[in-house]
Order: structure tokens, then C-alpha cells, then sequence
């Protein structure tokens, strides 16, 4: 569960401060698909780099099952950050680097004990000499690579580089990289924005099996409500740095005495 409270975010300039975030209470549970939508400048970016500290709040505090994350630096930031995974717009693939190697980059610096071989006690880790351990640790990377790219539908892209492949590939690339390393929690920025409504479509249905299957919690800001609509059960509106509405995704799009609501929606989406 995430439970963020009274977040607030102020950014300070030369002469001046902006309140991005302002006081913002939201409960996300485990294995929501949780939307966050609201007009351009909102602040949607803002706290979803909250999330992950990729931005530090000014006050407030973020909660991630019972731990509040806002105390954390160095080691335990990188180690947190291994329970949250991130996609974007651009995709931010290593351009240089194939698929599987894209995929395997945040495994390479987790530790081998993180991987949880089946049927290895922890006392049988600490006899192996450095050698086998680098050698497992390879194995082991293989074989979460290859799982990951079945999962992903890119097993004869293995291979190939970013450029030899479609935005929609390229997003399923980013996906696995972002499921590397078995996080709790998978955030979503403007993940869709770049691609075509089929392409969209096949990316939302990924998306959707993955959380059934791992039941991993995923958070998405974007600004298609049709996206919203297909996987989201529940969202938050936000609208000039505050949290305006909240709840199961059918109630807030359903409320017509809400004008912020209807604007967003703005005949975009389906009766
Ligand atoms: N690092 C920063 N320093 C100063 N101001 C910032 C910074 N990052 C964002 N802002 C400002 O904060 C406000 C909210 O930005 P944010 O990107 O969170 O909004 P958004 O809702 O995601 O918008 P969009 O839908 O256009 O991406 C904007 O006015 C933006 O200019």
C-alpha cells in the first residue's frame, strides 16, 4: 500500500517559490492500476517523481507498505528504488546496448542473494567461492532475461538493437527492464503518449496481464482518458497542484457536476 500524505512540493527560483504539490493525501493499494490525470502544468510529473524520489518533497511524507521512503539516502534509496520501476514517453533506452542487454542493465548491479535461485539456502551462497558467484550471477541474469522477454512477446529481438525496433517494442523493452528486478510498484509517464491508439492498445493490455499475473501496482499519468478508462480502476484528478477528486475510475468519470472532470474528458471518452 502507498499511502501519501500532506505531500507538498515547493520549487524555490532566484526570487521567487512555486508550489507544484500542495498538500496532496492519496492511498494507492496493492495492485491498483492508478491513474492520475489533470490539465498540462498540473503537477501529475511532479509527484509521480515523488514516488521514487526522483524529486524530494518539501514536507509530507510517502508511505510504501508502512516505510516511509522520504528518509532514505544512499544504499537504501538504491535499494528502494529496485522495489520501483519506471517507464516513459521516450522509452530511454541505452541505444548502444541490444535488448537483452537493455533488459539485464539493473540486474547487473543488484547482488546475487537478491535473486532467490530456488532451492538455494544462503549457506550454500556463502561457500561458493567469487568465481562460481560471478558465474551464477550471470546464469541467473540469463535466465530472468529470458523469462522477461517471453513475458514481453520479444524473444527473436534478443539481439537486435533499439533502433531496429517499433515504439511499441521499444516499450515492451523498457517494460521488462522495468520488471527487472521484481518491483512492487511501476510507474508509468505518459507511457502511451508516443504511440499509435493499436499500438496503445496491445502496450495497455501487456500492462494489464502483468498486473494480474504479479500483481504489481501500477501507476499511470497521462493525458488520455481513453487509457484511464481501459485500465485504470481507480484515479485522482489533480488541478493546480492540489488533488481535486479521487476514487473508482467509473465514479469520478461518471461525475458531470464536476467541470475539471468534464473538461478532461472533453467527449474523449465512451459512454
Ligand atoms: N525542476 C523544476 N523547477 C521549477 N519548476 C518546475 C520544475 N519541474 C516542474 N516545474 C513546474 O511545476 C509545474 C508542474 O509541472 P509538472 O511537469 O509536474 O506538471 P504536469 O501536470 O506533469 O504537466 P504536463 O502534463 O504538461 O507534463 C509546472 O509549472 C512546471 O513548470
Amino acid at each position: 500500500m502507498i499511502k501519501i500524505r500532506d505531500l507538498t512540493k515547493i520549487f524555490k527560483m532566484k526570487n521567487d517559490e512555486l508550489v507544484v504539490l500542495n498538500n496532496i493525501n492519496l492511498d494507492i493499494e496493492d495492485g491498483d492500476i492508478f491513474g492520475i490525470i489533470g490539465m498540462s502544468g498540473a503537477g501529475k510529473s511532479t509527484l509521480i517523481r515523488c514516488i521514487n524520489l526522483l524529486e524530494r518533497p518539501t514536507s509530507g511524507y510517502i508511505e510504501i507498505d508502512g516505510v516511509d521512503i522520504t528518509t532514505k539516502r544512499g544504499n537504501e534509496l538504491l535499494k528502494l528504488r529496485k522495489n520501483i520501476g519506471m517507464i516513459f514517453q521516450n522509452f530511454n533506452l541505452l541505444m548502444q546496448k541490444s535488448v537483452k542487454k537493455n533488459i539485464a542493465f539493473g540486474l547487473e548491479i543488484t547482488k546475487l542473494r537478491e535473486f532467490k535461485i530456488e532451492g538455494m539456502a544462503e549457506e550454500e551462497w556463502r561457500r561458493l567461492n567469487y568465481f562460481k558467484k560471478k558465474q551464477l550471477k550471470k546464469e541467473a541474469i540469463e535466465k530472468r532475461v529470458n523469462e522477461l522477454l517471453k513475458v514481453v512477446d520479444l524473444e527473436e529481438k534478443a539481439d537486435v538493437y533499439p533502433s531496429q525496433l517499433s515504439g511499441g517494442q521499444r516499450q515492451r523493452v523498457a517494460i521488462a527492464r522495468a520488471l527487472a528486478t521484481k518491483p512492487s510498484v511501476l510507474l508509468c509517464d505518459e507511457a502511451t503518449s508516443a504511440l499509435d491508439s493499436m499500438t496503445t492498445k496491445s502496450i495497455l493490455n501487456l500492462l494489464k496481464k502483468i498486473n494480474e499475473e504479479t500483481k504489481v501496482t501500477i501507476i499511470i499519468i497521462t493525458h488520455e482518458m481513453n487509457v484511464v478508462q481501459e485500465i485504470c480502476n481507480k484515479v485522482a484528478v489533480l488541478d493546480k497542484s492540489e488533488v481535486v477528486e479521487t476514487g473508482h475510475t467509473d465514479e469520478v468519470f461518471g461525475n458531470k457536476s464536476s467541470l475539471i472532470v468534464q473538461n478532461l474528458l472533453g467527449g474523449v471518452v465512451n459512454e
